[in-house]
């Protein structure tokens, strides 16, 4: 449904932070990321959505076309992708259900946004939230939730949005363990449901052993590893994570 062909990154300073990569991501597929800190994941993800262009190789939306050739092909492959990001990007001010409310406002034409959304909007807004387990935080400003909290109401809005593909750049990374499994777990839950595809960066291994279908793992901007979360053994976290290999103990000793 999303390919990259023979895409490659190398940003102004010089640095290819993407070594030419192809992979397709399936519907339905939850994918993580794994890989060290600038190993190129958010290059990968922000490949996938245009806000990073490729400097060579293209990236194809299927039934699309090229979003790097073709703005209208873009707008359209953006319209059907929702995006998860590690701060969330709340406003603070506004009501969870306002905030949800904004991943509608791609549905409808600029000026038709400008006016108060159809009770249509609210209802799908609220049944967002409703799936993250906060309808009873709706009219709570986003700031008075917990960073947990706040991360959930970032997927209903990215759900309200009725996406087909979600990208989320280290959607729990700022999170405490016991948040990050809440939040993944809806992220996963919601995306089973509806058969969306979901391309989720991570740091932690075992929450991509426990919700992965496929592990995609990058090192040094290129795919070292790609297969199923049961094949991401020591030798493998040896690579993503530059690791010596332990030295072999002598069975004598
Ligand atoms: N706009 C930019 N200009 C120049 N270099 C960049 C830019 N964005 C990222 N880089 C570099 O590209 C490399 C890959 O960065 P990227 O953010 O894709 O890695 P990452 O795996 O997502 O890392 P992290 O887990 O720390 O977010 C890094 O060396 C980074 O410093």
């Amino acid at each position: 449904m999303l390919r990259l062909d023979q895409a490659t990154v190398t940003y102004p300073n010089g640095l290819t932070a993407l070594q030419p990569t192809s992979l397709a991501f399936r519907p339905g597929e939850f994918t993580v990321l794994l890989g060290a800190s600038g190993a190129g994941k958010s290059t990968l993800l922000r490949c996938l959505n245009g806000l990073v262009t490729p400097t060579a190789g293209d990236v194809i939306a299927d039934g699309v076309g090229s979003i790097v050739h073709d703005r209208r092909a873009l707008r359209r492959h953006r319209r059907r992708t929702g995006m998860v990001f590690q701060q969330h990007h709340l406003i603070g001010r506004l009501t969870a259900l306002d905030n949800v409310l904004t991943g509608r406002l791609a549905a409808h034409g600029f000026v038709r946004s400008l006016f108060p959304l159809p009770r249509a909007d609210r209802r799908l807004a609220l049944a967002a939230l409703d799936r993250v387990g906060l309808l009873d935080r709706a009219l709570d400003r986003a700031d008075r939730l917990s960073g947990g909290q706040q991360q959930r109401v970032g997927i209903a809005r990215a759900m309200a949005q009725e996406p087909e593909i979600v990208l989320a750049d280290e959607p729990v990374a700022s999170l405490d363990p016991g948040s990050a499994e809440r939040v993944l777990s809806d992220l996963h839950r919601i995306c089973r449901e509806d058969g969306i595809a979901a391309i989720v960066s991570l740091h932690q291994v075992e929450l991509a052993r426990r919700f992965a279908d496929r592990v995609i793992a990058l090192a040094h901007g290129r795919v070292v590893h790609d297969g199923r979360p049961g094949e991401v053994g020591p030798r493998v976290l040896d690579v993503i994570y530059d690791r010596p290999p332990l030295p072999l103990v002598d069975a004598a000793e």
